[in-house]
């Protein structure tokens, strides 16, 4: 067989036990519209050292005797061949030490530490660190992920070894077409773009926030199997507006102001055509922009490139599902969500991405008429900075004044311009309270003593800010103030509440990792040119009809992040669905767009699932370049 080169001393047995495998590969992969890449060996054009050295393909301890042979590496390893189950174990009791005195959540003491350790994995060996992370994914997409990659974001001077991703400057202006193709893969599936100027609920953090699009395409990689050789981290530095950073002698990125208008336009109008030039099929998933430009960028590229803004598209529909979760949990129907009244406190991309997506979703369920889009308006009330915004308010942003109420309106409900979010809850008596405000707090004891007065059987509480010590308000306080009889749903993880009477009050986690990572591989497989609105409304309602009946009456509105694959799954196979319905799928590899409209439902799950990469060690021979 051509792909075994003479010169490789293998043994028969071997040979033959590998020309099964490519041969039953062959077979399955026509069958079950599979690549089935785990099971193929893989052809390596590097040896010895280079072969350690690249995390892409190294197994470590784990390479056996004959790869050892074939790959030149015999004698560069200690001599006891570990098995995968041997590595993850030798791994863990190294990453559990640190866990003898530490407490939990944000005030672990350790988490960098984990942090850094996991970190070194991914360095030296992708594939176990995969393993590692996604079969512990409750205990480390915590520290990979919100809450600690925040603080990794903001001590990445420090904190920095290996790069990681690429970096386009202010300064590589004109050059940027050409730096694409400095990455060594050919092939780039998702890319995960910032330009660190909103890190979660930190600001502006400069090319610090790397640290947000690397956590971002772990669970791309964990939840969405999408192949880690195929993401790329992108940090866009065009300065920083951070005074601190600006100072600071250790920050690694340019130390000048950030460019602004035409200059920033230039900027990512270039790196936009850089890597669609290169890699024409990529998804680029904006994350953290500012408001000013999230909202900006996302309507001048979303009509010509695969992309989405995770804060503003990603989050509305992880708000919507959780607000469908919290009609349901009442024991209404869905249908009676435009019912509810909502008071959103935070009014920048992923605010009003939420009310957007809100009120749309409630116009459609009133009929989709004008009448049913001003209709579902009256339903919120938008707390920003300057407390109430009304019509009344001067400079009001542009993208919030849909959600500006009418004077004559808020004077009827004893309120007025610029109210206190306090004073917005005592009087309107929401159903729901949703912050994303990133102020830590906000939702005070005397904004929870007035939701006691809402109207609602079971009020939701959505503190959805992040990180942890942004969330406007913790679950020991919603509950203890308001009892067990509500719904909370937060943005970083908390653990569930011990009520003292036998109740355990459930702590949702309210984030929009349920949909990014789905929305990326349904649109990768569809081979969909764009992320339609449809297909983000798939993606949202595939979430919101995830739980059970039992599950919702319970509180429990989101899966736990141990279903994240599974939940990814099959948000990817309602886009697939979506994009073939809006006749957008162009198809994937094999599957063109004919063969993916003959697709039923169950094989379009059947056709996502094999093609989500698993954290296997494929057998590697080599082939000379
Ligand atoms: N849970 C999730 O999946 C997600 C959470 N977020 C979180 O949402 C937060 C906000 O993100 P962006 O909208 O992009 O930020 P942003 O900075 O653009 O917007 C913040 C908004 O909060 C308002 N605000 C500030 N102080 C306030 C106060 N005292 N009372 C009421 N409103 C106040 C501001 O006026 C502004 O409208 C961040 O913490 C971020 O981590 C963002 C995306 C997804
Ligand atoms: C979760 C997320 O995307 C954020 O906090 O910005
Ligand atoms: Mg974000």
């Amino acid at each position: 067989m051509a792909i075994f080169p003479t010169q490789m001393r293998l043994s028969s047995t071997l040979l033959r036990r590998l020309q099964q495998r490519v041969g039953a590969a062959a077979v399955n992969s026509s069958r079950n519209f599979t690549t089935t890449e785990g099971h193929r060996p893989t052809m390596v054009h590097k040896r010895s050292l280079d072969i350690l050295h690249d995390p892409w393909f190294n197994k470590g301890t784990a390479f056996s005797f004959t790869e050892r042979d074939r790959l030149h590496i015999r004698g560069l390893l200690p001599p006891n061949v570990m098995s995968f189950e041997q590595q993850i174990a030798r791994f863990m009791a190294d990453l559990k030490r640190l866990e003898v005195q530490a407490r939990d959540g944000p005030s672990d003491p350790y988490v960098l530490a984990k942090w850094r350790i996991l970190n070194r994995l991914h360095d030296r060996n992708e594939t176990l660190y995969y393993k590692v992370l996604m079969e512990n994914i409750e205990e480390y997409a915590p520290i990979v992920y919100t809450p600690t990659v925040g603080l990794v974001c903001q001590k990445y001077s420090g904190l920095f070894r290996r790069p990681r991703g690429m970096y386009f400057s202010a300064a590589d202006r004109g050059e940027m077409m050409s730096m694409v193709y400095n990455w060594p893969a050919d092939q780039v599936d998702m890319i995960v773009v910032t330009d660190g100027s909103r890190i979660l609920g930190l600001g502006d953090l400069g090319v610090q926030g790397i640290g947000i699009a690397i956590g971002k395409l772990d669970l791309y990689v964990a939840a969405a199997g999408i192949n880690p050789q195929r993401v790329l981290p992108v940090m866009i530095d065009v300065g920083t507006d951070n005074e601190n950073l600006l100072k600071d002698p250790l920050y690694l990125g340019l130390q000048e102001r950030r460019l602004d208008g035409e200059e920033y336009v230039e900027v990512i109008d270039e790196f936009m055509e850089a890597v669609f030039t290169r890699w024409p099929h990529v998804i680029v998933q904006f994350e953290d922009f500012q408001s000013k430009w999230a909202f900006k960028l996302l309507q001048r590229y979303r009509n010509n490139y695969r992309m989405f803004n995770d804060d503003v598209q990603g989050t509305a529909g992880v708000a919507i599902a959780g607000l469908l979760g919290a009609v349901r949990a009442q024991g209404r129907p869905m249908i009676d969500f435009p019912k509810m009244k909502i008071v959103v406190a935070g009014a920048g991309s992923a605010g009003i991405g939420v009310l957007n997506a809100a009120r749309k979703t409630m116009a459609r369920m009133l009929g989709n008429t004008e009448i049913a889009f001003e209709s579902a308006r009256s339903q919120f009330w938008v707390v920003d900075a300057k407390g109430l915004i009304t019509e009344s308010r001067e400079n009001v942003d542009p993208d919030a004044r849909p959600f500006a109420r009418k004077i004559k309106e808020i004077e009827r409900q004893g309120l007025r311009e610029g109210a206190t979010l306090a004073e917005v809850v005592h009087q309107v008596k929401p159903d729901v309270l949703l912050g994303l405000s990133a102020v830590g707090g906000l939702f005070s004891k005397e904004v929870l003593e007035a939701l006691k007065y809402s109207t609602s059987t079971r009020p939701a509480i959505f503190p959805m800010s992040n990180p942890t010590r942004n969330a406007e308000c913790t679950p020991e306080e919603a509950f203890s103030i308001l009892g067990d009889n509500i719904i909370f749903a937060s943005g970083s993880p908390f653990k569930d509440v011990d009520l003292g009477n036998g109740h355990v009050g459930h702590c949702n986690q309210a984030n929009n990792m349920f949909l990014f990572p789905g929305i990326g591989l349904g649109t990768l497989l569809s081979g969909s040119r764009i992320v339609s609105d449809g297909m983000l409304q798939a993606a949202a309602e595939c979430l919101a009809g995830y739980m059970t009946e039992e599950e919702v009456l319970k509180g429990i509105i989101y899966p736990s992040i141990s279903r994240i694959r599974d939940i990814t799954k099959e948000v990817a196979a309602a886009v697939v669905k979506e994009a073939i319905e809006e006749d957008l799928a162009e198809g994937y590899r094999e599957m063109d767009s004919r063969e993916l409209r003959k697709l039923d439902e169950a094989q379009i799950s059947e056709f996502v699932e094999n093609n989500m990469w698993s954290p296997d060690y494929p057998t590697l021979i080599y082939k000379k370049d």
